[in-house]
């Protein structure tokens, strides 16, 4: 299927993609330390010529309810992601920025920890390429807010179920995500 036209069928699309592109089942420590027997490499997906534009796409549908002039999160997950919002909402003539939450702040430079477009008084969606326990995002969401964001919620691509969904949501934010376990045949 080269160009879904459909919600529903890019998203069958792009679960087709993310599985054949980036499932690597066995052994495996994951950012949080915790050990699984499959890691999704989304970087395959993000960074890929046909799954990058479905995600930019699907995940701004995903979000359209929610008001926000820019999205992004905490390198390097976040970043393809957000750009391919950005390039989606620019496609249809629409005006969407992007930032970059670094792991650290600079040191040199402008020595800045969010980088791209200002985002003081800014609302703001955080987004990520998996979510585990929801600890990447939730950095990102912190120096967010340090920076004078409202974080409007948090959308990611792949949910593996194990936490972050209840984690998100005790910090009072909405969670949308655009595939889980069942739709990657990992349940
Ligand atoms: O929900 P969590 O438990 O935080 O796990 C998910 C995070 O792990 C991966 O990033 P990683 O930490 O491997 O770093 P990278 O993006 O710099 O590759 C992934 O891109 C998410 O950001
Ligand atoms: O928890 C993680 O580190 C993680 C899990 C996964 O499936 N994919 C990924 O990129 N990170």
């Amino acid at each position: 299927m080269a160009n879904p036209s459909t919600d529903e069928a890019a998203k069958i699309e792009l679960a087709r993609l993310v599985t054949e592109l980036c499932v690597v089942r066995g052994k495996v420590t994951l950012s949080s330390g915790k050990e699984a027997d499959y890691y999704v490499d989304l970087r395959r997906a993000t960074l890929h010529h046909a799954a990058a534009p479905l995600i930019g796409r699907l995940l701004r549908r995903l979000t359209a309810d929610w008001d926000y002039v820019a999205v992004g999160g905490l390198t390097l997950g976040a970043d393809p992601v957000a750009t391919a919002m950005l390039h989606s909402a620019a496609a249809d003539g629409m005006v969407l920025d992007a930032f970059v939450v670094r792991k650290a702040v600079k040191e040199h430079g402008m020595q800045r920890r969010i980088e791209g477009m200002e985002v003081a008084g800014q609302r703001v969606l955080a987004v990520e390429d998996t979510s585990t326990t929801g600890g990447s995002v939730l950095t990102a969401v912190e120096a967010l807010g340090e920076a004078g964001a409202t974080v409007v919620g948090v959308a990611t691509v792949v949910d593996r179920g194990t936490g972050a969904k209840e984690a998100i949501e005790k910090e009072g934010l909405p969670y949308r995500y655009l595939l889980d376990l069942d739709d990657l045949g990992l349940a």
